[in-house]
């Protein structure tokens, strides 16, 4: 039997709710066996970011060369790339070793305002990662940074998609977390040809710190394992509803989600 593998590239989120730590366990959670790359090392609690440790790009380069030449995953994340060295790096290493299952997670700001991409590397990730990408994971303010365009409505969202797909995105999922509040929550996935949604009731709640990564970590799980995209992000919102439903409830700010809520409400 295959052991499905997938790698991270991302931050250290010392809170354990995003970044590396959110991935991992959602990687675990859904039986994939879980691989990192750390960018950088970042303090973070519940209440925001208290300080941005890069790791330098040679550190970053040894990192995945180390899993590349010997573990050989079947999906690749990235999450906090933080600089547009890092970004170039990620990208000729995932030409060198013709790495096809990429999905960019485009992570821009924490919840608590702070930058987690200095505003310069923006242009890299569009020309260099995006083109690379089977599926990438916008929410909407990072959609919007992306094309430039304004989304309010779900046309809007469509253009969006539309120009990321023509930048070289094969897949791309709009995340609907930032919308306009409703009763519902939507992602949009586009695949060069069909629009599909995917919708959820809307929890109100603050314990949101981490949905973008584990949403994307669960997509990239999934895709480890053979499926088709659209299963994978069917088998995604299921699992990022469960664990924003069950919330953890701790910490003064945005809390955690839960990560362990999907595999408990089904056995
Ligand atoms: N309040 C909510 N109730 C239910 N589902 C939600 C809620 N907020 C976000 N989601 C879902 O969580 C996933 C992540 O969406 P979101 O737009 O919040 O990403 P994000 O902004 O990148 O996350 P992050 O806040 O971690 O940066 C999507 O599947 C979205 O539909
Ligand atoms: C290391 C790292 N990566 C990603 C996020 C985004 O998550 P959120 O927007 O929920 O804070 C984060 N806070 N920290």
């Amino acid at each position: 039997m295959t052991v499905p593998r997938a790698l991270t590239i991302a931050g250290s989120d010392s809170g354990g709710g995003a970044g590396i730590q959110a991935d991992l366990k959602t990687f675990q959670e859904l039986g994939v066996f879980g691989m990192t790359a750390i960018t950088a090392v970042t303090a973070q609690n519940t209440l925001g970011v208290q300080g941005v440790y890069p790791l330098s790009v040679e550190a970053l380069k040894t990192q995945i060369q180390s899993i590349a030449t010997d573990l050989n995953p079947h999906a690749i994340k990235t999450g906090m790339l933080f600089n547009a060295e890092m970004i170039q790096l990620v990208s000729e290493q995932v030409r060198e070793y013709n790495w096809e299952n990429l999905i960019v997670d485009p992570v821009m700001v924490a919840k608590g305002g702070q930058s987690l991409l200095l505003e310069e590397a923006v242009e890299a990730l569009i020309t260099s990662l995006l083109p690379l990408a089977k599926v990438i994971t916008p929410n909407i303010p990072e959609a919007e940074v992306l094309t430039g365009m304004k989304i309010v409505t779900l046309d809007h969202k469509k253009a969006a998609a539309k120009k990321l797909h023509q930048l070289g995105a094969q897949h791309v999922i709009i995340k609907g977390g930032h919308d306009i509040l409703g009763d519902t929550v939507s992602d949009l996935l586009y695949d060069g040809q069909y629009f599909e949604e995917f919708t959820g009731p809307r929890k109100e709640t603050k314990h949101t710190h981490g949905t973008g990564c584990t949403y994307a970590a669960a997509i990239t799980a999934e895709i480890s394992k053979g499926r088709s995209v659209s299963e994978a992000v069917t088998t995604a919102k299921s699992f990022i509803q469960a664990a924003i439903e069950e919330e953890l409830g701790f910490g003064s700010g945005h809390g955690p989600t839960n990560h362990w809520a999907f595999n408990k409400t089904r056995f």
